[in-house]
């Protein structure tokens, strides 16, 4: 990406320290009790799992799972098919380049609240079988698979096969953990499910100290999962004294956060944490998240069982299909004037 571009410098108080504050950092949890399993009973230590979900979702949003069922070849194919499709030259990059028709495929200019991030993504659509026609805006865009390396579709999907497991069995323990039933947000995701997954990718930077790969953000959907690789960046703001605390790197983790859609579901139970990556001057990085979103037609509002007179509800009901389409086309355009969730809290 060559020099620093005026674009990219983040103004002054959110610029990244350069020391890392390490201490204290997310919570890691095995999940084995749970992957092994199946149906899970509620043995004393699916109770104590359950419970370290419960402080974790509460005390920082995210959190680190170790034996987590996704096997590790899988995840490894997937990291060289990425490495060769960013190692090739921009103009090839630029034929699977995302459109203002379509929102996935390749982009490097992506903003975050007005800034430029140092990286470039590849933004992959989740097919689904449509069982119904989307409500808002058509979602029949397709992911602008790219000719090389040839593996990269087929390790992407095998990818999201493994994960999407996860991901069911994460929503499976966080409804425990609010007292819920285990199945209560499973229907949200079984049709039309906008579940996007995408590949970013930090080139090294000549300003680490001025410029960020991600800027400060939350997560807008259900629950993201995250795979980076052995570099490091990502830091999470510590909602105990509101500092940015690294989180490091630990082979064949993910990193799990919460993010909007769960806070209003628990109806601020739980809540996202901001999150922003850093970039460094010498290695590039890559980290995927999977973005774990209902259907568009989800009505995104604070579950029944979790209000009540007492606990009235904390956020206004949206529709998750009209926010998306919004942040969309937003995005291709003018990013970062899109709604956001802040604005639906009461
Ligand atoms: O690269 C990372 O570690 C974080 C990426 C991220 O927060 C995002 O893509 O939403
Ligand atoms: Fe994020």
């Amino acid at each position: 990406m060559g020099e620093v571009d005026p674009a990219f410098i983040q103004e002054f108080e959110h610029r990244p320290k350069l020391a890392v504050v390490e201490a204290q950092g997310i919570p890691q949890i095995d999940l084995s009790p749970f992957i092994n399993s199946s149906p899970p009973g509620n043995s004393p230590a699916i109770e104590d799992l359950v419970n370290q979900v419960r402080d974790a979702c509460k005390d920082w949003g995210f959190f680190q799972v170790i034996n987590h069922g996704v096997p590790i070849e899988v995840r490894e194919k997937l990291q060289s098919a990425a490495k060769r499709f960013f190692d090739q030259p921009v103009e090839e990059k630029k034929k699977v380049r995302r459109s203002e028709n379509n929102p996935f495929g390749y982009y490097d200019t992506e903003q975050t609240k007005n800034v430029r991030d140092w990286k470039e993504v590849f933004d992959f659509k989740v097919e689904v079988l449509k069982s119904t026609p989307a409500s808002y805006e058509s979602d029949d865009n397709p992911t602008p698979w790219p000719d090389n390396p040839p593996e990269f579709r087929e390790a992407s999907e095998e990818y999201l096969k493994e994960v999407e497991k996860l991901a069911y069995k994460l929503l499976e323990l966080i409804s425990l953990s609010l007292n819920l039933h285990a199945n209560r947000l499973e229907a949200f995701f079984s049709k039309d499910q906008t579940t996007m997954f995408r590949i970013n990718h930090y080139p090294p930077c000549p300003a680490p100290d001025l410029a960020l790969g991600v800027g400060r953000h939350k997560d807008a959907g259900a629950l993201t999962i995250l795979a980076q690789d052995d570099v490091g960046g990502l830091e999470v703001k510590r909602k105990s004294d509101g500092e940015w605390v690294f989180v490091k790197p630990t082979p064949n983790t993910f990193i799990i956060n919460i993010g909007d859609i769960m806070t209003a579901w628990s109806n601020g139970r739980y809540e996202g944490a901001e999150h922003r990556a850093k970039v460094n001057s010498t290695r590039a990085r890559f980290s995927i998240p999977i973005f774990f979103n209902p259907s568009r037609s989800t009505v995104v509002e604070p579950l029944a069982e979790l209000r009540d007179e007492g606990k009235p509800a904390k956020y206004e009901s949206y529709n998750w299909g009209e926010f998306l389409a919004a942040a969309e086309r937003n995005n291709f355009k003018k990013p970062d004037v899109n709604t956001q969730f802040i604005d639906f809290k009461k």
